[in-house]
């Protein structure tokens, strides 16, 4: 069972003069939403040994031990001349001051921002740092004579990729990763990280889609060979494929009809989680998301963000009674620009007044804003049950804008295209997934068997509904059949609207499967599956499971079935 395996460092030579070190965790990281998946994921650092050496990226604190004997073994370390860091994460603090005490002499080499960063995390400010602005080069010998491209955006105010025109490597850091850990250095066979890709880019890049393309247009004209990412198997096999995908998912972004601007701040997280979860929850209903943390951002871009967008949402955590300066400046540019047209929400992390999501939300509501879901209070860090909520309040978010801005045409008699795809009929059942304490459910008549050997079936998930995250690779879920004629109450029960992080079980009878998922005890018949894995089919998730076990619940009964009157409804 690869959730066992104890944390280790995968050395491997890359290119010439070049090595990676993978600091491995086969586990599920953090609560946090681009970790879903629990496929582990690998912190990559590189070490470059021309007639300098630069070591990039070097992991967490978790790892510093066992990352600083991977490395001894391989190369002296006390000779080491630079570390080049693509984004600061105070995580790394303690690893950069084990370096320092080996080997003093080090130069640090980042952006602008992250040397202020960088400063603040090893509390010193005398620490020789080579800024890099995008003009400067730095010169290993051997023909390392690296390029540095700041690829700023919200979350990462201080990225920067590293390009080595020797091998034609670009170290991507954040860009173009996924979170998955395993044995494979490159992707070959990459079609098997498309999902994972995807989600990482939903989660990570797909609220700053925009200045994803600003970097994408900055590194267009380099001739690369490998993307050297920050996490997950190094990009060589699909990096065509991958690259046009990235182009193609943000231009999805900014061409969306509908924007929601996300405007917060975070001292140590805990807000920023909250609002990666809310803006995935956006953007899996097809709505954009322009996120601004607006500690790093001019007040005329808030206000132009502002103005453009349908709908805003502001987070804050509340630090000594108070919203930090820049949430403050940033309500100021809210309340006098958002009209009371725009959709409006809050949240925010606090941790025993919370006075900060009350000021927001009170000055909001006095303007006359209608909000788009209640209020989302976080004691310190989410779990995953919190998270989920604001998913789903995100979803739900973009679902009440696209009501909204929804022109009433006239109804249209179906055509007869419409008309004849409408006698495709499906059995009528409920899809019911539970793991750890998140648990969702929807009703699904789009289903279909699709292999005898073994046994396996196809459901079609609309792609902003909430049980579509735990419909992953790997996760497993039941197939409750409906039986004819008792079918109208569970089938009505399903369908209503449920609120952000309400239970859907509560007065319904089940019992819990093999699978952990549960099953409803009036159903026909009931099927425990695993998702193998799923296609993009249009606004669907096309999910293909394969089943585990199954019981008929009732010996006389027959399934439920569907008719419609026209394919362009369920
Ligand atoms: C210096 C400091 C002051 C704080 N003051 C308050 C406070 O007055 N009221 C409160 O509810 N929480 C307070 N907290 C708790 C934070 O709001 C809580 O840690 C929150 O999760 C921080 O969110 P963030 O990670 O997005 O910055 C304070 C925390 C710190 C470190």
């Amino acid at each position: 069972m690869p959730q066992t395996k104890p944390r280790d460092v995968q050395v491997f030579p890359v290119a010439t003069d070049t090595r990676v070190l993978r600091s491995r965790s086969w586990t599920r990281l953090r609560f946090e939403i681009e970790y879903a998946l629990a496929k582990g994921t690998t912190a990559n650092s590189y070490l470059i040994e021309g007639d300098k050496t630069a070591l990039i990226d070097p992991p967490g604190e978790t790892f510093t031990q066992i990352f600083l004997e991977a490395l001894q073994q391989r190369f002296d370390v006390k000779k080491l001349d630079y570390v080049i860091l693509g984004h600061v994460n105070p995580n790394r603090a303690a690893t950069l001051k084990a370096l320092l005490e080996i080997a003093p002499q080090i130069t640090f080499v980042c952006s602008n921002p992250g040397a202020i960063n960088l400063r603040g995390a090893l509390e010193n400010l005398d620490l020789p740092i080579l800024i890099m602005r995008g003009e400067e080069t730095l010169d290993l010998g051997k023909g390392h004579y690296l390029q540095f491209i700041p690829t700023p955006n919200p979350r990462y105010a201080d990225h920067l990729c590293t390009y080595d025109p020797q091998t034609e490597i670009l170290y991507s850091d954040k860009l173009f990763g996924a979170h998955v850990c395993g044995d494979q250095v490159f992707d070959e066979g990459w079609e098997v990280y498309n999902e994972h890709r995807r989600y990482y880019f939903d989660c990570l890049m797909a609220p700053h889609a925009r200045q994803v393309e600003t970097a994408l247009d900055k590194l267009a004209d380099l001739p690369v060979r490998l993307y050297a990412t920050g996490h997950g198997s190094l990009v060589r096999y699909g990096l065509i494929e991958l690259t046009k995908a990235y182009r193609l998912w943000s231009q999805q972004q900014t061409s969306a009809d509908l924007t929601v601007a996300l405007i917060y701040a975070s001292a140590y997280g805990n807000t920023a989680t909250l609002a990666q979860a809310i803006a995935r929850g956006i953007t899996k209903a097809g709505v954009a998301v322009e996120s601004i943390n607006c500690e790093f951002t001019d007040p005329d871009e808030i206000r132009a963000a502002v103005e453009k967008a349908d709908g805003f949402i502001m987070g804050s955590p509340t630090l000594g009674g108070h919203a930090p300066t820049p949430v403050q400046t940033a309500l100021g540019i809210v309340l006098s620009t958002a009209t009371n047209n725009q959709l409006a929400g809050v949240f925010g992390s606090f941790g025993w007044s919370g006075e900060a999501v009350d000021l927001i939300e009170s000055k909001l509501k006095d303007a006359g804003y209608r909000f788009g879901f209640d209020t989302i209070r976080v004691k310190f860090k989410p779990n995953d049950v919190t998270l989920q909520l604001c998913e789903e309040a995100g979803t739900d978010f973009a679902q009440a804008l696209k009501k909204a801005k929804k022109v009433r045409s006239p109804s249209v008699p179906a055509t007869s295209v419409e008309q004849a795809v409408g006698r495709i009929v499906g059995s009528l059942c409920v899809v019911t997934a539970k793991q750890d304490d998140i648990s969702s459910a929807m009703l699904a008549s789009w289903v279909s068997q699709a292999s005898f050997s073994p046994p396996g079936l196809t459901i079609a998930v609309a792609k902003e509904r909430a049980v579509e995250s735990l419909t992953h690779s790997g996760n497993k879920f039941v197939l409750n059949i409906l039986k004819d004629g008792n079918h109208i109450g569970l089938m009505k029960h399903f369908l209503k609207p449920f609120g952000p992080g309400q239970d859907r079980f509560a007065d319904v009878a089940a019992q819990e499967a093999e699978n952990g998922s549960p099953i409803l005890t009036d159903a026909l018949a009931y099927l425990e599956c695993s998702v193998q894995n799923r296609m993009e089919s249009g606004d669907h998730w096309l999910v293909y499971a394969t089943v585990d076990n199954g019981k008929l619940l009732d010996n006389n009964g027959v399934t439920a079935v569907h008719h419609r009157k026209t394919g362009t409804h369920y």
